[in-house]
């Protein structure tokens, strides 16, 4: 059955859900579902702005079909050539023979090594600044290089003031008949995924989101349709916002997030006993995860989130407990930057993890990491109690007062 909505008077919805899929990339869970969006725009000529994955092909040519209804497709726009949204170009080709197809020379290239042609003999390539009148609407070309992929452009619709925005303003979780944000609580029910998402997957490319963001700034915006998750059409502000920090990696929130990693539960305890103290001295809404039990996607996200980490493991080897050294090593490639940082380690006989922790940390750009420290040999001792008031007192020291 087809679902479709109206996003406005002449643009149509037409993505689809898959709440089946258990790792988004492979990589990231997604226990609420994903959506792949699509759109159509319904004026003298048609339009489809991107496509979907193929695991809800069926669905989305329902859709199509269904809006269509009878009509050729004039267009199709590519703003990402990410498989999740470029998987049925050859497929669209095939079903709507006439269809003309718009990217920027970047786009061609990719649809090249993808499906093997160019549809030379379709193909409208375009570049910034350019615009394709399709009868009472002109849409706009803006290349947003590195968004995350290096083809990726974004089109403005001047007429309903629509941003069609690829993979920016994305989300995981499926769309459940509320396909626009304000019918959801967004706060509540898809901030977590939304932060998860742009900080795993765009979050390196904090500049190039700048460089996007800024000329946005320059077009009168009233509804952004991202090509993952709900639709804004009010309060944008929220979400750009939003955008404008993570881009920045300014944190959020004057928060504390401990990451411990144990085997034994001696670390654990006494991550434990620094939350505790920590929240003696007033620090409020504090957030403790083991590392080995949290997807490092979330960990990420949460170390986007919050002003300040605390990094507790034990050493393994001679090195850095693994699971930890991971979330390191992801914090690097991912471009962590701008954090207050504090450290514990453990080691039975040569506790080193917090100096291996300190020297990836320091990689970072615009880490400071904290001078107290505290070694835990084998498990905390009732005497390192001062050692865990300074370690709280030097982290509160470093918070803003809010
Ligand atoms: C496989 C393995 C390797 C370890 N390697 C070291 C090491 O190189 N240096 C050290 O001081 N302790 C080492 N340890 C000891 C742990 O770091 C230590 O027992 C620590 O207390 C574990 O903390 P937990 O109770 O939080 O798991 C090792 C432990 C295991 C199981």
């Amino acid at each position: 059955m087809y679902n479709v909505r109206k996003v406005t008077e002449d643009i149509v919805w037409v993505g689809a859900s898959d709440r089946r899929l258990a790792l988004f990339e492979n990589i990231f869970p997604i226990p609420r579902g994903v959506s792949y969006n699509s759109y159509v725009l319904l004026d003298e000529k048609t339009v489809l702005l991107d496509t979907v994955d193929a695991s809800v092909a069926g669905q989305f040519f329902e859709n199509l079909e269904h809006v269509l209804d009878g009509r050729k497709l004039d267009y199709l726009i590519v703003n990402h050539m990410e498989p999740d949204h470029c998987a049925m170009i050859g497929d669209l080709v095939r079903r709507y023979p006439e269809v003309q197809v718009v990217g920027n020379t970047k786009t061609f290239g990719m649809i090249k090594q993808f499906f093997g042609t160019d549809f030379a003999e379709r193909a409208v390539t375009v570049k910034e600044g350019d615009t394709l009148a399709t009868g009472a609407h002109t849409l706009h070309f803006v290349m947003a290089p590195m968004v995350h992929w290096p083809e990726v452009m974004v089109t403005y619709d001047e007429k309903d003031k629509v941003l069609f925005a690829a993979d920016g303003f994305g989300t995981f979780g499926a769309l459940n008949g509320n396909i626009f944000a304000d019918e959801v609580d967004f706060d509540r029910d898809w901030l977590d995924d939304a932060r998860r998402y742009y900080t795993n997957i765009v979050g390196k490319y904090g500049a190039s989101v700048q460089a996007l963001l800024k000329k946005a700034s320059g077009l009168e915006i009233a509804v952004i349709c991202p090509l993952h998750g709900p639709i804004w059409r009010e309060n944008l502000g929220y979400i750009l916002e939003k955008y404008q920090k993570w881009s920045t990696y300014e944190a959020e929130d004057q928060a504390v997030v401990i990451l411990y990693a144990t085997m034994y539960g001696n670390t654990a305890s006494a991550a434990d006993a620094l939350a505790g103290r920590l929240a003696a001295k007033g620090v409020k809404k504090i957030a403790v995860y083991d590392v080995s039990n949290t997807h490092v996607s979330e960990l990420i996200s949460e170390i986007f989130r919050a002003s300040h980490v605390v990094f507790a493991a034990p050493t393994y080897n001679g090195g850095i407990y693994p699971v930890m050294e991971n979330l390191l090593a992801d914090m690097k490639a991912l471009a962590v930057q701008n954090k207050t940082v504090a450290l514990m380690e453990n080691g039975t006989w040569a506790p080193t993890t917090a100096k291996q922790m300190r020297e990836k940390l320091a990689e970072l750009k615009n880490v400071t990491i904290l001078d107290t420290q505290i070694t835990i040999k084998s498990a905390m001792a009732p005497e390192q109690e001062g050692q865990l008031e300074a370690l709280a007192d030097a982290i509160v020291a470093s918070m803003d007062k809010q």
